[in-house]
């Protein structure tokens, strides 16, 4: 027996459970690949160790300090070399029998009452034994940086025991040295340990070399001084982290200390009116290691939409959703992020209104939504909401849209949801110098609600909502004197008539004299129940498109309209009715589309009025 073989110790590792590896194998991590981003993250705090013991003893340590994976495809091995910190016997006894063993306990115990195992991956500290998700044998070769230390090897097959003997090694650092298993043979590949390496230690702070090349980026832009990086190079970096997507619109470089440590730069991409909020875009790392790009608990739910990348220090390597829901620091981060966020849209919108506007197009959906999720982030960003308006400007703010409003529009605020379809009722406003919004957005109906809510003496009505009074003509008694040959006023003439033709139908007739010759007449579709009707197609329920909150007005000051009133008079009824109903159709396709059989009757009564004018020219020629 030789002096090397009497050294070796053999034991168990002492847990109650006959081998916790195949849970390990199961449960501990959905990806298997993290392994390798576990065993690398180790090599590089095993090099920060180092770093910081040699500044605090003032040891000489000149080394080029990086991490090397090897892979030798015919002896079945991965290997992770660091020239760090190292383990003397005595720490492989502590720090992997012992603590990790622990560690493994906790989760085993744990797991047994779970009912669902899967919310249990979390921070055990058990990085390490993820090497035996893909290996059926793991070594560690390591000499510790301390003076006259004695290398150690540790094996261990996947049960419970292990064996560690001396071992003569000549540079400082650990080894760890995988047998990977048959059935995960795929990281026996240089290309699949490239990607994986990509992924996830792609921008740690240590070289690390795959088959003697350098995979990584150690310096990534977040850790850099904002004052130091040109706009180029923060277009060039958000390339690389989505080389696939349009350069951004704007971005945020964080820098926080306090309450605790968050650093990142996040990107607003550009957006369509519309986005997915499902899933959260933004990378997190810990210490500048990959953890995930799904971590819609750290992001408040408007801002998914946002891109880049936070590095979480003091959040756990191994986070999981569960413990990001419960943990309250990951709160305050969603704070400061929102907060970050609403105080640089407020920047760009005081720095240059112009661009603002343009940035706003794109961002403005986020914004409101926003606003109706977050309080604090509503009162920081209210001022500089914009809308679209009618007037000269293009774009405004409330406040400023009040302040132009006359004083007798009080605290109405008048909108269009369709510039096209409503445009003779936008015209009819604009006409009588009242500004009109455009709010064509889908998340613009719940946010006027919202503000009317937050406001209540504030009111938004549709165009088509009301008549306000500045577009009726109070001058015009016209339609309401009594001529010689009739009882009836013209006005009480044409009211008698069309509320025959309508009221029957459900639809509310109402004849005004409008500031508007041109202008036969126009539907009007009551706020509040036209936006319940609109709420609960939102929720998926259908409603029937009911008549019944429908006001077919009659301008009797119109041109059309005083001409049907003739028509009346001299007892052609019959081309009155076709003459009002085309009026009622007209009014109505602004704001639906018919359905066939409407379109039918529609385009009859049509090609019937257009041979009435070739009639009348005849007569008149
Ligand atoms: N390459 C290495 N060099 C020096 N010490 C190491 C190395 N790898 C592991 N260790 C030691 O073993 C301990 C246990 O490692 P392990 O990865 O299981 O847990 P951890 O790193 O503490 O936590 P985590 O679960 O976040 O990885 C480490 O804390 C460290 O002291």
């Amino acid at each position: 027996m030789s002096e090397q073989q009497e050294k070796i110790e053999q034991g168990n590792i002492s847990i109650h459970t006959e081998n916790i590896f195949p849970i390990i194998k199961k449960w501990l991590y959905s990806e298997h690949d993290i392994f390798l981003r576990e065993l690398v993250a180790n090599a590089v705090d095993a090099i920060h160790k180092l770093k910081q013991i040699g500044t605090v003893e003032g040891l000489q340590i000149g080394d080029d300090f990086a991490v090397e994976i090897e892979m030798d495809k015919a002896a079945g091995t991965v290997t992770v070399r660091d020239n760090g910190i190292g383990m003397t016997a005595d720490e492989i006894r502590r720090y992997i029998n012992q603590i990790a063993f622990s560690s493994a306990k906790e989760f085993v115990s744990r797991f047994r009452d779970a009912a669902d195992p899967n919310q249990l991956i979390g921070h055990f500290g058990l990085g390490f034994y993820s090497a035996f998700m893909v290996a059926d044998k793991v070594e560690i070769r390591s000499l510790s940086y301390q003076e006259g230390a004695e290398g150690a090897h540790w094996v261990c097959d996947g049960s419970t025991r292990y064996e560690l003997r001396p071992f003569a090694k000549a540079d400082r650092g650990t080894e760890v040295i995988l047998h990977i298993a048959k059935e995960s043979s795929e990281f026996l590949d240089q290309e699949r340990l490239r990607q994986v390496l990509k992924r996830y230690c792609n921008f740690l702070p240590v070289p690390i070399r795959l088959g003697g090349e350098v995979v990584n980026d150690c310096a990534p832009l977040w850790c850099r001084t904002p004052s130091e990086i040109s706009e180029e190079e923060y277009r060039q970096f958000y390339r690389k982290l989505y080389p696939l997507a349009e350069d951004p619109l704007f971005w945020i470089h964080l820098n926080v200390d306090f309450p605790f440590n968050l650093r990142g730069i996040i990107y607003f991409p550009r957006l369509n009116n519309e986005f997915d909020v499902t899933k959260s875009h933004i990378k997190l790392f810990c210490n500048q290691v990959f953890v995930t790009d799904n971590c819609p608990e750290l992001i408040p739910e408007f801002l998914l939409p946002l891109q880049g990348c936070l590095d979480a220090p003091d959040l756990p390597l191994n986070v999981s959703r569960s413990y990001l829901q419960k943990e309250p620091q990951v709160r305050k981060i969603r704070e400061v992020l929102a907060g970050r966020v609403a105080a640089r849209i407020v920047e760009l919108a005081k720095k240059d209104r112009e661009s603002f506007v343009d940035v706003w197009e794109m961002i403005h959906t986020f914004v409101k939504f926003g606003m109706m999720q977050d309080d604090k982030f509503r009162s920081r960003v209210e001022d500089i909401v914009l809308f679209r308006t009618t007037h000269e400007s293009g774009h405004t703010t409330l406040k400023d849209y009040r302040e132009r409003a006359s004083k007798d529009q009080g605290d109405k605020i008048f909108y269009a949801t369709d510039e096209v379809g409503q445009a003779s009722y936008v015209r009819l406003f604009n006409s009588q110098g009242r500004e009109v919004l455009i709010l064509d957005a889908m998340i613009d109906s719940h946010f006027i609600q919202f503000l009317e809510m937050k406001n209540p003496s504030l009111r938004f009505i549709r165009v088509d909502a009301e008549v306000d009074a500045s577009l009726v003509d109070e001058e015009d008694k016209a339609a309401d004197l009594v001529s010689a040959d009739s009882e009836k006023s013209p006005r009480e003439l044409l009211n008698e008539f069309a509320t025959g033709l309508f009221g029957k139908e459900g639809v509310r007739v109402r004849v005004e004299s409008l500031k508007d010759e041109q202008l036969p007449g126009l539907l009007l579709v009551d706020e509040r129940l036209r936006r319940f009707r609109e709420m609960t197609r939102l929720s998926g329920r259908d409603l029937p498109d009911g008549d019944d909150e429908k006001t077919f007005l009659v301008n009797i000051g119109s041109r059309a309209g005083k001409r049907i009133v003739e028509l009346l008079r001299s007892g052609r009824r019959d081309t009155a009715e076709l003459a009002l109903r085309h009026v009622y159709d007209l009014a109505c396709l602004s704001g639906q589309a018919f359905d066939r059989e409407r379109m039918e009757a529609f385009l009859q009564r049509s090609a019937r009025l257009l041979e009435l004018v070739g009639a009348a020219e005849t007569e008149e020629g």
